[in-house]
């Protein structure tokens, strides 16, 4: 009953969002957090307002000053009468945790805005976790007419390079004495930033971070127009060289439009969110027939050599593509 009371709201839900209702935007984030059944009626309701909002993803190590940057960043947004979405999103843990709450408080400057969402996200309840949620999540704050849609998020492993996929501009923030130029070597996000910042350059040390980028950049080959990353410097604290951030990545943006790179970029995410929901169905499925005791079924049988493992998993396979009410 539920179920078909709540897909016929939410026609209606995407329209109050069209307005601007935050509480119809939050509520749409909730769904989409919870993975709920009406997801395909939302993801449809939004698709003719979906897909132009300039999604900027934001991460860097813990404690880097991605917030204070956020915030800085929506100040000079909403002084060009932007409406920006804020999604800050905790790839480390299934629930809501303590520094997602920080964020909320530090970034308390535009809570009572109306021209701006901000919400934290976890992958609580989704399947195919983040790389699932998140773009669902942006599409949602982009189809409310977002525009920008910030997405920061903690720079630890893949989760990083998963939003970077999502990102139409990657800033990645580095701040000096934390080996993070070291670091980002390593983990690959010299590839995914197109813009560094080196935060905190009233600390010792910011020099020295700003050369080191620079010169991994520099190192890196390049076809002819391909966009150099960029390297700032800020004091986010104190809203210094923040304008340059927003300045470089308005370049960026029509960088990407006129090289044709601005499609290109979304029809990957386009193909990554596919491929991800479409895991997540498969998945649910597969834990269907397990739970249904088909897995045990066919591993009875394999484990007495009545049946090889590939036939076995050929078969399971095949009943996903049917699967009993699913
Ligand atoms: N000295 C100095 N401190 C800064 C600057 N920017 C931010 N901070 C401080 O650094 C601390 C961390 O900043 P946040 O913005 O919370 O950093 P974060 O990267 O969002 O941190 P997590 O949410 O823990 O990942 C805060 O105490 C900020 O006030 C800066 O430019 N200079």
């Amino acid at each position: 009953m539920t179920g078909i009371r709540r897909s016929r709201d939410v026609p209606e839900l995407v329209t109050r969002a069209r307005e601007g209702d935050p509480r119809a935007v939050a509520r749409l984030v909730s769904l989409v957090e919870d993975g709920d059944e009406v997801l395909p009626q939302v993801a449809a309701a939004l698709a003719p307002f979906a897909g132009d909002a300039h999604v900027i993803g934001l991460t860097g190590s813990p404690g880097v000053g991605k917030s204070t940057t956020t915030n800085e960043l929506v100040r000079i947004f909403r002084k060009q009468q932007k409406r920006v979405g804020v999604l800050a999103v905790d790839p480390s843990s299934p629930f809501t945790g303590g520094a997602i709450l920080g964020d909320r408080v530090r970034m308390q400057d535009h809570a009572t805005d109306p021209g701006v969402y901000i919400r934290s996200m976890s992958s609580r309840g989704h399947l195919g976790g983040l790389s699932a949620a998140t773009p669902q999540a942006v599409r949602v704050l982009d189809g409310a007419g977002c525009d920008p849609v910030v997405v920061e998020t903690v720079g630890v492993g893949q989760a990083e390079v998963e939003i970077a996929g999502l990102a139409d501009t990657t800033l990645v923030l580095l701040a000096p004495g934390m080996g993070d130029s070291i670091q980002a070597a390593k983990a690959g996000v010299l590839e995914i930033a197109d813009i560094f910042v080196v935060n905190k350059a009233d600390r010792d040390g910011a020099d020295a971070t700003y050369r080191d980028i620079q010169g991994m950049i520099g190192l890196g080959e390049r076809a002819p127009g391909q966009w150099r990353p960029k390297v700032l410097r800020a004091v986010a604290a104190r809203a210094e060289g923040v304008e340059e951030i927003v300045a470089a990545i308005t370049e960026h943006r029509e960088h990407l439009q006129d090289t044709g790179e601005l499609r290109k970029r979304r029809e990957r995410r386009a193909a990554a969110e596919i491929e991800a929901i479409a895991l997540g169905t498969l998945r649910a499925r597969m834990e269907a027939l397990r739970d249904g005791a088909v897995l045990a079924d066919l591993a009875r049988q394999v484990a007495d050599g009545d049946l090889d493992p590939h036939t076995a998993a050929g078969e399971l396979v095949t009943m996903t593509e049917a699967p009993n009410g699913r």
